[in-house]
């Protein structure tokens, strides 16, 4: 080959390279949203996710589920961060964020240092997504790129929270029902339940799954039985049939603070927390929803590469951008 003919190809080599990372965006975000606007603003956020996860390793989990409570209810928008104010009831106020969402606070704080490093520049929504992969990151699970442009809501949907967030005790169907509503398939389902590897939830939340009669018991492939009720009775200890609602047990009791796949191996066990993640293998849907499960228990790689590309996904729901919206000054209010 002549010098002229691998010029020209390495030429076309590179405009094509350079095409590709130019146009490195989901949907109307980008990769490198913020570059010229606000250069440091992934370290700041790390920075600070690390110190609020070295003072109470558990916001880790916490920062996670605040990314999922706000993208479920009207897009990934901060509206989970607002306070009620006259005529508006906050999502904080609805029955699956009561006395249960938590890491306020630390968002508050990141934004406060964003505010002093780039003015009225980062949306909150933004740092919900970056927040929420140093989470998982900083745990030992995947880290991804998270891409960015999101603008702040205008108003809170206290209704939306109650609707669209997902209950412990829904049946298979509701739960696929309830991520189809958000564009996510049976595989982001599956990945992103993943996320039940760390974190801890009340008592009200796992009290029906441990006293009422396990509807896997009956099931051919439940040979545990024995070892399930050691588990239960443990569960039992810690939440009466009434009272003690806000004691807390941990989602996976096997490395309840490591980001890992042993969710999958618990479920598989009949030992996930809540009902909603035991119906992943007890209620049998033309045997697919088994194979996500067994290829994540199997394969810790695997469910990583899954889960980083369901949480890109969504990330990117019903997200404003552009004109749409605003960032917000402080999460809490609207300007
Ligand atoms: C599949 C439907 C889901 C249901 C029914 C569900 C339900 C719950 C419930 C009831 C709790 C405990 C809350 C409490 O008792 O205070 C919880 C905790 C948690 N959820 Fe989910 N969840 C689901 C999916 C997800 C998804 C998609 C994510 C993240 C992408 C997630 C992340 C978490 C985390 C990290 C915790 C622990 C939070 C902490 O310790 O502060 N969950 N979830
Ligand atoms: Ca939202």
């Amino acid at each position: 080959m002549d010098c002229s003919r691998i010029l020209y190809f390495g030429i076309m080599m590179m405009i094509i390279y350079c095409e590709r990372s130019l146009s490195e965006n989901v949907g109307n975000l980008l990769l490198d949203y913020y570059k010229e606007r606000c250069p440091m603003v992934e370290e700041i956020v790390q920075r600070q996710v690390q110190i609020a996860v070295l003072k109470d390793p558990r916001m880790a989990a916490s920062l996670l589920r605040l990314h999922f409570h706000d993208c479920f209810v009207m897009g990934c928008d901060a509206s989970v961060l607002l306070d009620s104010f006259e005529g508006m009831v906050s999502e904080k106020q609805a029955a699956p964020n009561l006395n249960s969402l938590r890491g306020f606070q630390v968002i508050d704080e990141i934004k406060c240092i964003l505010e002093e490093a780039c003015p009225r520049t980062v949306s909150c929504a933004d740092v919900l997504a970056i927040a929420a992969r140093d989470s998982v990151a900083l745990r030992g699970g995947p880290w991804w790129n998270v891409y960015l442009g999101r603008k702040d809501s205008l108003k809170a949907s206290f209704n939306g929270a109650n609707q669209f967030i997902p209950t412990p005790n829904s049946s298979l169907e509701t739960l696929i029902a309830n991520f189809k509503v958000q564009g996510l398939d049976i595989g982001d389902l599956v990945a992103l339940s993943g996320s039940h590897t760390m974190g801890k939830a009340r008592c009200v939340s796992f009290r029906q799954r441990i006293y009422e009669r396990n509807p896997e018991e009956s099931l051919e492939y439940y040979h545990h039985s024995d070892r399930t009720k050691i588990f239960r009775r443990v569960l039992r200890s810690i939440c009466p049939q009434s009272g003690r609602d806000n004691a807390i047990a941990p989602l996976d009791y096997k490395t309840p603070t490591r980001f890992d796949n042993h969710y999958y191996h618990n479920i598989v066990e009949g030992k996930g927390l809540l009902q909603s993640d035991n119906v992943l293998v007890s209620q049998d849907y033309g045997g697919e929803i088994r194979k996500h499960v067994w290829g994540y228990a199997k394969d810790q790689e695997y469910f990583f590469e899954s889960f980083a590309n369901s949480m890109i996904k969504m990330g990117n729901i019903n997200v404003l951008t552009g004109e749409e919206g605003e960032v917000r000054k402080s999460c809490r209010f609207v300007n």
